[in-house]
């Protein structure tokens, strides 16, 4: 029998890597080989599993990433965009599938990526739920099939602990209208409004971010015409959506050649 691939997972600490340690451990897929930590934090030198609260599994949280790359076939990566851009570096560097779901990314970030992808294979995707990606495909169709008498807006919700807005889920929802619509949202973008902002321009997408409490994820795409509204939803109640997807792109990117795809390649959407 082959040998299970190994992963490991950065950001071990955090509210994604923790669900992710814990999805790799149940899964009989794969086994968790590394758990990595930036420098500084009280995590690095314990074993995962006791810092986590439970009991020892033997996988000490590291500070030294590409020492834990060396030894996987995957990594997965939800940490800050920093960080990401120079896993991405060292994924290439040791070979591993490198599954990325941080967002916040700003364009400069964004190209060290897409670099990195023509040496190694990158999954990549603000959102890993398969309801979400399914909901880009949606409002694809739906922008397509309506003219900019509908207005459309994008409100997304979160916790309080979230540091980028618009979310990247509201950013691929965006991107999906858009071309849905045959324009660049780059031209259409309205985020943050404040103020006298003027009455709304015709054919922009406009994104609201709300923040509060434990809300996990929750996406309206909302196309308002005159007389009648329609909205397309989803609402994550539980991490473990996010976590699985992205163990699932971790699997399906193993053989696959170098370069960017996101989860709509994995879904086969
Ligand atoms: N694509 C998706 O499906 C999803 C994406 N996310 C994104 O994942 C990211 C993380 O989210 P959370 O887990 O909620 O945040 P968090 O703040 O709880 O965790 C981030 C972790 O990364 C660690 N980290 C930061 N810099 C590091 C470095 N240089 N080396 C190693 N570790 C480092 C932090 O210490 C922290 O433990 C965010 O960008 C969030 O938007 C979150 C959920 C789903
Ligand atoms: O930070 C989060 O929590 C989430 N981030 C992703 C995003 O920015 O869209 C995905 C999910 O909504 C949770």
């Amino acid at each position: 029998m082959s040998e299970l691939p190994g992963i490991v997972i950065t950001g071990a600490s955090g509210r994604m890597g923790q669900m992710l340690i814990k999805t790799v451990l149940a899964s009989d897929k794969c086994k968790l080989v590394g758990a990595v930590e930036r420098a500084g934090s009280d995590w690095v030198g314990r074993d995962v599993g006791e810092a986590m609260g439970g009991t020892a599994i033997g996988v000490t949280v590291t500070d030294d990433a590409l020492e834990a790359f060396a030894k996987a076939q995957a990594v997965i990566d939800f940490t800050a965009p920093a960080a990401t851009v120079a896993f991405a570096g060292l994924a290439a560097q040791a070979r591993c599938v490198h599954v990325i779901g941080t967002t916040g990314m700003c364009p400069e970030e964004l190209k060290k990526i897409e670099a990195a992808s023509r040496h190694a294979t990158i999954i990549r995707a603000g959102n890993m739920s398969l309801g979400v990606n399914l909901l880009t495909k949606l409002t694809k169709m739906v922008a397509a099939a309506l003219d900019s008498d509908y207005d459309i807006e994008i409100i997304e919700a979160h916790h309080n602990r979230k540091v980028d807005a618009p979310s990247g889920t509201a950013l691929m929802l965006g991107e999906a209208a858009a071309e849905g619509r045959g324009v660049k949202l780059d031209d259409v973008r309205d985020s943050g409004r404040d103020g006298i902002t003027g009455a709304r321009k015709k054919g922009d997408i406009g994104f609201s971010s709300i923040r509060g409490g434990d809300i996990v994820g929750e996406h309206d795409v909302m196309f308002a015409g005159e007389g009648e509204r329609i909205i397309l939803r989803h609402v994550a109640s539980d991490r473990s959506l996010f976590a699985k997807g992205a163990l699932k792109a971790a699997l399906w990117g193993q053989g696959q050649k170098p370069g960017e795809y996101d989860m709509l390649d994995v879904l086969g959407l």
